[in-house]
């Protein structure tokens, strides 16, 4: 499976997922990785000899024509599948339609939960006991797509939005490389319908 992740931060998920892709038998590969800005997480991509770009946002009118200038670069590296891993940007209505189905995207909550950029500050705001991960199909709303697979996770008292993160992360890292190796070998549908019958809250 040919995937191109898309980031603006430091990457470490999409790390993780190269980490995976190492491991003989892992049914996918990221043949590049592109960004809404020079996002420090490229370096991943670029230690490892992969096809790093930026499709700055800053530099396009509107949202639209980011959009369709980053489906082009996208494009470019033919992928099976587009994941977002912490980019931190909506996508326009045009480029989820022009990857969709083909496109996931991990949050740090427990959707329908604290959708949204700031779902583990939102958690820690709300002072609930357990929060979680949610890896879903991405469509034009914001964090709506059906679920493939989520995960709890505790909220600790003496929790900051920093630690709270850290033990986020590693549910999603893990839950992404479980829907990437469905995908990969037919487990998980990428049609909505079929995909939230999949992933039950527990
Ligand atoms: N949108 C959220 O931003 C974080 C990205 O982290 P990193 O992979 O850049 O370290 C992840 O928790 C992702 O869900």
């Amino acid at each position: 499976l040919r995937v191109v992740v898309l980031i603006s931060g430091g990457g470490s998920n999409l790390a993780a997922l190269l980490g995976e892709c190492d491991a003989p038998g892992f049914p996918a590969e990221v043949v590049a990785v592109g960004a809404d800005r020079d996002a420090v997480g490229l370096d991943h991509a670029r230690a490892r000899g992969i096809p790093a770009f930026v499709v700055p946002f800053a530099a396009h009118p509107d949202r639209e024509s980011w959009g369709d200038a980053l489906v082009a670069a996208v494009a470019v590296h033919e992928p099976d599948l587009v994941v977002l891993s912490g980019l931190m940007r909506l996508l326009p209505p045009r480029a989820v339609d022009a990857f969709a189905p083909r496109l996931i995207n991990t949050h740090p909550a427990y959707l329908p939960e604290f959708p949204g950029a700031h779902g583990v500050r939102d958690a820690l705001a709300a002072g609930v006991t357990e929060t979680g991960a949610s890896v879903i199909l991405v469509d034009t709303g914001v964090d709506t797509g059906a679920i493939l697979a989520q995960e709890r996770v505790p909220v600790l008292p003496d929790d900051d939005e920093a630690t709270l993160h850290d033990r986020i992360k590693p549910v999603e890292r893990r839950l992404l490389a479980d829907v990437v190796r469905g995908i990969a070998d037919g487990t998980i549908a990428l049609d909505p319908i079929a995909a939230s019958s999949h992933a039950q809250p527990d």
